[in-house]
């Protein structure tokens, strides 16, 4: 069996995603996401200028032996946007695979551990009363776990805080635009979004609260303390995860369960938090830890450790990741929890599906492979348009962490 051609398909149906198609001479293709936001096409010309030509003529069977030749043959190794090619790559493989054994993702890897997963959503709003009234919509529409975001008096558009409050799309626009952050303030005002919400709805869903990077692990450690009595699900991304000692100060100070991860692209980036049991989470994802090949290392890893997966699922992840991210899910032994931010109809539509949400929890489908598609005389009705992630600043200027 040969790999006879691949191409990008670039398409912005209400965001940017790149999408790799493999064909083969048995007339199977399969399809991968290759979307890094706010930096997609260096992933089309990374796939496009250095990966297809090595590609053509290889057997598309031999998805291992693909990976490691792109993996050990860039001598460059590493890095998200390397990483994301080769995760388009090995997911479109996996699909071929899967279409030609006739199989659902999830039997190829070895079959169901559940019949559902769960997932979480993001709730929130421009204050604390706005956040608890969108929770209670995703709690009114299901859902059993729901990250909550607020915005912060006197910080200018505070993370995660989007237009309307049950879709959240943070590349806003044609360059980066310019946030605001003051960690003190939000060291005030976030425990007491958490202590509304419990008093509110009780304790019997699941509340997750993303730091994305803003904290100091002194900062962090604080933050974790002053939410232990709301008995958070995890709080994610508290610290950046490029020293992963500093999840040690972190965790002498405070039991909130820890997430890190959605910006991993390899084991490596993981391997001291898991091995020294420093998060309780891992949120590496399917398209940007080198597909299913890497990614199942990854989580084989952290099951040693009873670090279970929380895998990113942002909207800037496609259906085409969502729909692989289902199957893996289904599958593997340490599932923790699954993030699931709608798409919109438009993007569903570009990518037909048989994943479905219900009562909380997705389902994915049993067609042979991935189970999503791209619909190409669809996507080329969207065009790419530049769109960049917001940049973080602090009250005197200086440079943060958005
Ligand atoms: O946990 C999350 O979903 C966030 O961290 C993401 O929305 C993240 O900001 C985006 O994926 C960045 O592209
Ligand atoms: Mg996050």
């Amino acid at each position: 069996m040969k790999i006879t051609g691949a191409k990008c398909i670039v398409c912005s149906p209400g965001r940017n995603f790149v999408t790799l198609k493999i064909e083969t001479d048995q007339g199977v293709y399969g399809i991968g996401d290759a979307t890094l936001n706010g930096r997609e096409l260096s992933v089309v010309s990374y796939l496009e200028d250095h990966l297809i030509p090595t590609l053509i003529g290889k057997d598309p069977r031999r998805i291992e032996d693909i990976w490691q030749y792109l993996y050990r043959g860039a001598y460059w190794r590493r890095g998200p946007v390397t990483m994301r090619a080769i995760a388009a790559v090995d997911v479109a493989l996996w699909d071929i695979k899967a279409k030609m054994a006739g199989m659902p993702l999830y039997d190829l890897l070895g079959g169901k551990s559940r019949d559902r997963v769960m997932v979480y959503g993001h709730a929130n709003g421009t204050d604390i009363d706005e956040t608890v009234d969108a929770v209670g919509q995703y709690i009114d529409m299901g859902y059993k776990a729901i990250r909550a975001q607020t915005g912060v008096p006197g910080i200018k558009d505070a993370y995660g805080v989007g237009r309307g409050t049950l879709y959240y799309e943070p590349a806003d626009a044609a360059l980066p635009s310019e946030t605001g952050w003051d960690t003190r303030k939000a060291l005030n005002y976030v425990p007491k979004l958490f202590e509304k919400l419990r008093e509110t709805y009780g304790f019997d869903y699941h509340l997750l609260h993303d730091g994305h990077h803003r904290y100091t692990p002194q900062e962090a450690a604080n933050l974790g303390k002053m939410l232990e009595p709301f008995q958070l699900f995890w709080l994610e991304d508290v610290t950046p995860a490029e020293n992963q000692e500093a999840f040690k100060l972190i965790r002498q100070h405070t039991v909130t369960p820890l997430a890190v991860g959605e910006i991993f692209n390899t084991i490596w980036d993981a391997k001291d938090l898991i091995q020294n049991q420093l998060i309780d989470y891992i949120r590496a994802t399917i398209v940007g830890a080198g597909g299913v090949t890497h990614l199942r290392r990854i989580a084989d890893l952290a099951s040693l450790y009873q670090v279970r997966t929380g895998c990113h699922g942002a909207t800037d992840l496609s259906p085409v990741t969502m729909g692989t991210a289902l199957h893996f899910d289904s599958w593997v032994p340490n599932f923790g929890i699954q993030e699931y931010m709608r798409h919109t109809e438009e993007t569903d539509a570009v990518f037909p599906h048989d994943y479905r949400f219900d009562d909380g929890f997705m389902i994915c489908g049993d067609t042979p492979g991935h189970g999503v598609d791209i619909d190409e005389n669809l996507a080329a009705k969207y065009p790419y348009k530049p769109a960049y992630l917001p940049v973080a600043r602090l009250s005197d200027g200086t440079m943060w962490n958005w």
